[in-house]
C-alpha cells in the first residue's frame, strides 16, 4: 500500500474531541451489564506463553502493571523450576496488579502455588466429556470433591481462589451449574467460564452467563479463544450478561490463534464506556506494549489490528476524507488521540477528492482557488491511474502547479 500522510494536525479543530456518544443503538439501563465496571485478568504471561513462539521474561509484568490491568496471571509453578522462580520474582516486584498463578485443580499444584507468594490461584479442570475422558479421567462427582478440597485449602491459606471449567461450552450445562453452585456455596471468589476451543457464539455466551449469573453470587471470569473470530465479541456479551472479569493477552497470543486481545478489548470497551476505560487504563502505553510483545514472539502487528494496526486511522476515499476533515466522528468511532495515535489522510490515489487536496494545499502554506484545486485533483487522479503515487509525488504535483503559475 502507498504511504499515507498525516494532514489533519492543525487543520481540524475537533481533532481531540471524543466521538459522538449519541448512538441510537447503545443499550441503556441494563441492570445485568458490567460493561462499565469490568476487570481485566491479563494472561500474556500464562496463556500468552502458550503461543507457539513465546518465550517471555518477567519484565512484561511491569509493563502490564503500568497499563493498569487488575490482575496478572502467570503460568503454573509446576511447569518448570524457572517458572516457579519467575512467579516468586514477580510477586516481589510490589506491583499494583494482583498476581495469580494458573494451576490444575489438584492439591499438589495448589500447594506449590501457595509457596510462591501469589495473591491468588486460578484453578482449572476440564469438564466436557472429551476432556474428562482424554485429559484427566475424572467424572463429575470426583471433580466436585477435588474442587471443594482444593478450594478449601487455598482459602485456608488466605489467598484468593477462582475455579474454572475448561471447555465450558461443550460441557453438560446442568453439570456445570451444579458444580458452580457447589463451589460458590463454599466461598470461591470467582468462577470461570472458558471457551477453550473457540466454538461459542455471542448468543450462546450471553445465555450461559446470564443463567450462571442467577445461580452464583461470586464473580464470573471469562476466557474466550479466537478460533472462529468471536473472542472479543464474546468477551463483550459476557460482560453484558453479568460477567465481571475478562481474560486477555497482548495481541491475543495464546494456544493456537489465541484469545481476546487486550488492545481489541480496549477498543470495544472505550466505545461502550469512554470514561471508565480512559480513567482506568493508560491507553497511550498500548502501542509500546504490543510492539514489545510482537518483537518478543517474532510476529508483526497485523495491519487490521484495532487501534494500532498500520491503517487503523487512515482515511482514503474522497467522501470519507472530506467528512473526516469536517468532523472525525463521521468515520471514526474511536478517537486516535485517546491511545496517543494519529489519524492520517491518504491523498495520493484515484479515490482522492478535491477537499483532501485542498487541505494539503493549505497545510503546505499555498494558496489556490477551489476551481484550480479541482483541476489539480483531476491531474493527481490521472497520474494515480497509471502508477502508485507517493505522498511526495502528490506534493510535487501541487508545487509544480503553483510554480507553473497554474494557481
Ligand atoms: C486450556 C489450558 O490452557 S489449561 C492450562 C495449560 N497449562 C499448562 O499445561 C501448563 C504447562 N504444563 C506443564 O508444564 C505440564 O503439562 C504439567 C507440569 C502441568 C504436567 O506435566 P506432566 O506430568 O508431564 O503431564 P502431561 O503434561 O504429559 O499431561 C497432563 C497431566 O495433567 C493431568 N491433568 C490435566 N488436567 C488436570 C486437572 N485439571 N487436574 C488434575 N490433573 C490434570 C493429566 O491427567 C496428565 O496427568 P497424567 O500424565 O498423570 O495422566
Ligand atoms: O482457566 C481458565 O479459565 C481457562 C483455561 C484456558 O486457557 C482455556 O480453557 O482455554
Ligand atoms: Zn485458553
Amino acid at each position: 500500500m502507498a504511504p499515507s500522510t498525516d494532514i489533519s494536525n492543525g487543520i481540524n479543530g475537533s481533532q481531540s474531541s471524543a466521538p459522538s456518544r449519541s448512538n441510537p443503538y447503545q443499550p441503556v439501563g441494563d441492570f445485568l451489564s458490567n460493561v462499565s465496571r469490568f476487570k481485566i485478568i491479563e494472561s500474556t504471561l500464562r496463556e500468552g506463553e502458550q503461543f507457539a513462539n513465546a518465550w517471555l521474561d518477567t519484565g512484561y509484568a511491569r509493563m502490564l502493571d503500568d497499563f493498569g490491568v487488575d490482575y496478572i496471571e502467570l503460568t503454573s509453578p509446576a511447569a518448570s523450576e524457572q517458572s516457579k522462580r519467575d512467579i516468586e520474582a514477580i510477586c516481589q516486584l510490589g506491583l499494583k496488579a494482583k498476581i495469580l498463578t494458573h494451576v490444575r485443580c489438584h492439591m499438589g499444584d495448589a500447594k506449590l502455588a501457595v509457596e510462591t507468594g501469589v495473591d491468588g490461584l486460578d484453578l482449572v479442570i476440564g469438564t466436557s466429556d472429551l476432556l474428562r475422558e482424554h485429559s484427566h479421567g475424572k467424572d463429575m462427582s470426583q471433580i466436585i470433591t477435588t474442587a471443594i478440597d482444593v478450594i478449601n485449602y487455598v482459602k485456608s491459606q488466605g489467598l484468593e481462589v477462582r475455579f474454572s471449567s475448561e471447555d465450558s461450552f461443550r460441557s453438560d450445562f446442568v453439570d456445570l451449574l451444579s458444580l458452580y453452585k457447589a463451589v460458590d456455596a463454599i466461598g470461591v471468589d470467582r468462577v470461570g467460564i472458558a471457551d477453550t476451543v473457540g466454538c461459542a457464539t455471542p448468543r450462546q455466551v450471553y445465555d450461559l452467563i446470564r443463567t450462571l449469573r442467577g445461580v452464583v453470587g461470586c464473580d464470573i471470569e471469562t476466557h474466550f479463544h479466537n478460533d472462529t473470530g468471536c473472542a472479543t465479541a464474546n468477551a463483550f456479551v459476557a460482560l453484558e450478561a453479568g460477567a465481571t472479569h475478562v481474560d486477555t493477552s497482548v495481541l491475543g497470543i495464546g494456544e493456537r490463534n489465541g484469545i481476546t486481545p487486550l488492545g481489541g478489548l480496549m477498543a470495544r470497551m472505550i466505545v461502550s464506556d469512554h470514561d471508565y476505560v480512559t480513567n482506568k487504563y493508560r491507553l497511550h502505553k498500548l502501542k509500546e506494549i504490543e510492539d514489545f510483545v510482537a518483537a518478543a514472539v517474532q510476529v508483526n502487528v497485523p495491519f487490521n489490528n484495532p487501534v494500532t494496526g498500520v491503517c487503523a486511522f487512515t482515511h482514503k476515499a474522497g467522501i470519507h476524507a472530506k467528512a473526516i476533515l469536517a468532523n472525525p466522528s463521521t468515520y471514526e468511532i474511536i478517537n486516535p488521540a485517546d491511545f496517543g495515535m494519529s489519524r492520517y489522510l491518504h491523498i495520493q490515489s484515484r479515490l482522492t477528492g478535491w477537499n483532501a487536496i485542498k487541505a494539503r494545499v493549505e497545510q503546505l502554506g499555498l494558496n489556490m482557488s477551489d476551481d484550480k484545486i479541482k483541476l489539480l485533483t483531476g491531474k493527481i487522479k490521472a497520474m494515480a491511474d497509471v502508477r502508485v503515487l507517493t505522498m511526495d509525488d502528490t506534493d510535487s504535483v501541487i508545487r509544480s502547479y503553483v510554480e507553473a503559475g497554474l494557481d
